[in-house]
């Protein structure tokens, strides 16, 4: 625990915090939370501190983030893993006469952004089609990411801002390029969905009206949608590539699992997500790579009106407890003395309780247990389960420049770029 400014700690106990985030403790979401308003007079699911409200906003979004309501949740996210891989093979495969390097950290944003667009709106924005930032939307979020998490920390800056009287002061969300664009769509798309002749659908937006979404929280819950979705399911994915391209033996044993698996039919074209929950080696390479590069990093600080105990101090009534993802998920007690080492093979031969705990702490990257795990977070597995397969069952990858991997800048998401890899073609036996 150490404190981090005038009524801010941060706590790196894993237990403690699961405790402090459990279902019926006395403690609530800091008005940090505020800050995370895309329209800046009406909540989302992100930015509700209330827990009242919050609970029956997220009973109406479940059914829908959860697949259990779309019918074609697997069957999208397939398609557009099928459209990265058909990019990489138009542009960006090199052979002995052609060198072609790519930056992947921009592709696999185009691809996240396609897919979480494609199950928001029922078609993609085109990223991977295009091979482009559309609308600018990729620099509009990353010139904008930092201000709103120093707004985020100082409330009276925004009260301020948020206060409708003080309207005019605040930039427009509506007329940035790019994040402006995306509230255009999402309320062209939430638009025919309510009304006298609704268009009933059964995907995500339309479980969201089923299930009593109003029309003004939908075009929020949409938006969210895109900024939550996109940039922490890329970042999983190139950190965990990044870690498995400079680590040979991970590769070898990742690809050889894939190749038996195809081999002996138990990996379709394409992989499906139970196929892949059943490859022990990628689920452990999933998990190592949650746990080495955490994709979201924010602090997400919780508040008591009591006085409280957190780790044997007394922490007085009102005092924001962050919490620091990183000394968690590097902690020795855990995951052992090589914490700080990308090595899958700690899932392995273990008790099952320490099983348990080292589960448990990388699941809080989702918030996992608490009354604010992740809604997204089986779209998130569907697409680390099958993008590393389809991808490896193709492909080698190398990386340009080891010494210089990426350019990474952590903003509570990571905003990267810079990670040039070249790409050769690999046939699935080798
Ligand atoms: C590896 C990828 C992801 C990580 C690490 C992640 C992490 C998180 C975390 C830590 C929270 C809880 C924040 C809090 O309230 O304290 C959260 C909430 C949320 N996430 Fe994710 N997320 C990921 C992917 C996604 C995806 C793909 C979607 C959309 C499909 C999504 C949608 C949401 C939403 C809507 C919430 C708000 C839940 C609520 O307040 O009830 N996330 N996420």
């Amino acid at each position: 625990m150490a404190r981090i400014g005038p009524n801010w700690v941060i706590c790196g106990d894993g237990a403690e915090l699961r405790r402090m985030w459990g279902v019926r403790s006395a403690w609530q979401r800091a008005p940090w939370y505020r800050g995370l308003r895309i329209n800046p007079y009406k909540d989302n699911a992100f930015s509700t501190l209330d827990d009242q409200v919050h609970e029956k906003l997220r009973a109406k979004l479940a059914p829908g983030y959860g697949g259990k309501d779309v019918d074609n949740l697997h069957q999208l996210i397939d398609e557009q893993v099928a459209s990265f891989v058909s990019l990489i093979e138009r542009k960006y495969l090199s052979t002995k006469t052609e060198f072609k390097p790519v930056d992947l950290a921009r592709k696999v944003q185009y691809f996240t952004l396609d897919v979480i667009s494609s199950l928001a709106f029922g078609k993609e924005f085109g990223f991977l089609a295009a091979d482009k930032d559309m609308f600018g939307y990729i620099k509009t979020t990353e010139s904008t990411l930092t201000t709103l998490l120093v707004v985020a920390l100082v409330p009276w800056l925004l009260s301020i801002l948020q206060s409708p009287r003080l309207k005019w002061l605040i930039p427009d969300a509506r007329k940035m390029v790019g994040i402006g664009t995306v509230m255009d769509l999402a309320e062209a798309a939430v638009a025919e969905r309510y009304g006298d002749k609704p268009v009933v659908k059964r995907d995500m937006l339309g479980s969201f009206v089923a299930h009593g979404l109003s029309k003004e929280e939908a075009e929020g819950e949409t938006v969210v949608q895109i900024i939550a979705g996109s940039d922490t399911s890329a970042t999983a994915i190139r950190s965990t590539l990044l870690f498995v391209m400079t680590s040979p033996l991970v590769y070898g044993r990742l690809q050889a699992e894939i190749d038996a698996g195809i081999r002996d039919g138990r990996i379709s074209a394409p992989i499906t997500d139970a196929e892949a929950r059943n490859l022990p080696y990628l689920q452990a390479v999933i998990r190592e790579g949650l746990r080495m590069w955490p994709p979201a990093t924010a602090v997400l600080p919780k508040i008591s009106d009591k006085d409280q105990v957190v780790c044997g101090v007394r922490i007085p009534a009102g005092t924001n407890v962050a919490w620091s993802t990183w000394s968690i998920m590097r902690n020795k007690e855990t995951f052992g003395d090589d914490a700080d080492l990308f090595r899958p093979e700690r899932w392995f031969d273990i008790p099952a309780d320490r099983q348990r705990l080292m589960e448990q702490t990388v699941m809080m990257e989702f918030a996992s247990g608490s009354r604010w795990e992740c809604l997204g977070k089986t779209v998130a597995q569907i697409e680390l389960n099958k993008t590393f397969v389809e991808l490896l069952r193709r492909f080698d990858f190398t990386l340009l420049d080891p010494a210089n991997p990426w350019n990474s800048f952590n903003a509570a998401v990571f905003i990267q770029s810079d990670m040039n890899v070249v790409v050769t073609r690999r046939s699935p036996q080798q």
